[in-house]
């Protein structure tokens, strides 16, 4: 696999409502590998092994700092850079990059971390810009801008481009304010 790309997996743990439903673990870990287990929690003989398992007991911050925060750094220092979550319904995407106030995701780290990488390089102009976007049944909708509808997603020599709003942005403040209330934000008002 090419040193590029990173997959990796988190686990996460029974939520209340497979408690009660007495569900079981269906996964082992250990040595970056999951181990398929079946009803009894034995070893199915069905092991998928990543660049990185993270087991159930992993925090968000610990994957932050091992995976998103080297792309976060590169990406100061002038390189491209995705982290994106995959993963079925309930699987934990939005818990891992969004968060919750006493486990803010890998979204509010990335950003925290990156006004303050800017705040150490003051001999250095950075302009961040924000565009939040959602694609649901291959239609994408501009978040920053509601009255946007269905956007359209265009390849061309400088790469692929979506034409979504863009805000600048010059705090965290700023970036998770404009994704905390998308349906208020107000585009006219934007890089004022
Ligand atoms: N590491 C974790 N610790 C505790 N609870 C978690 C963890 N990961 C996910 N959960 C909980 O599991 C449930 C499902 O997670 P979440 O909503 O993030 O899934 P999702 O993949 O975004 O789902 P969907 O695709 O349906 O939006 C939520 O109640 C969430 O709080």
């Amino acid at each position: 696999m090419s040193d590029n790309i990173k997959v990796v997996v988190k686990v996460r743990p029974l939520i209340s409502r497979e408690i009660e439903e007495k569900l079981s673990y269906q996964w082992r870990v250990k040595n970056n590998t999951l181990y398929q287990l079946d009803q009894n929690g034995k070893d199915f003989g069905t092991a998928f092994t990543f660049d990185k398992v993270y087991d159930k007991d992993t925090k968000t911050s610990d994957v932050y700092d091992d995976i998103a925060k080297p792309i976060v750094e590169a990406a100061a220092a002038g390189f491209n850079g995705t982290i994106f979550a995959y993963g079925q319904t309930s699987s934990g995407k939005t818990y891992t990059m969004t968060g919750t106030e006493e486990s803010p995701g890998i979204i509010p780290l990335a950003v925290l971390n990156l006004f303050e990488i800017i705040k150490n390089v003051p001999d250095r102009d950075f302009l961040v810009r924000v565009s939040y976007i959602e694609i649901y049944n291959e239609t994408l909708k501009d978040l920053l801008n509601v009255e946007k509808e269905n956007i359209k997603i265009h390849e061309g020599l400088q790469g692929i481009k979506v034409d979504a709003s863009e805000k600048v942005a010059s705090s965290p403040e700023e970036v998770l304010d404009a994704m905390r209330q998308p349906k208020y934000y107000d585009i006219n008002n934007f890089d004022k």
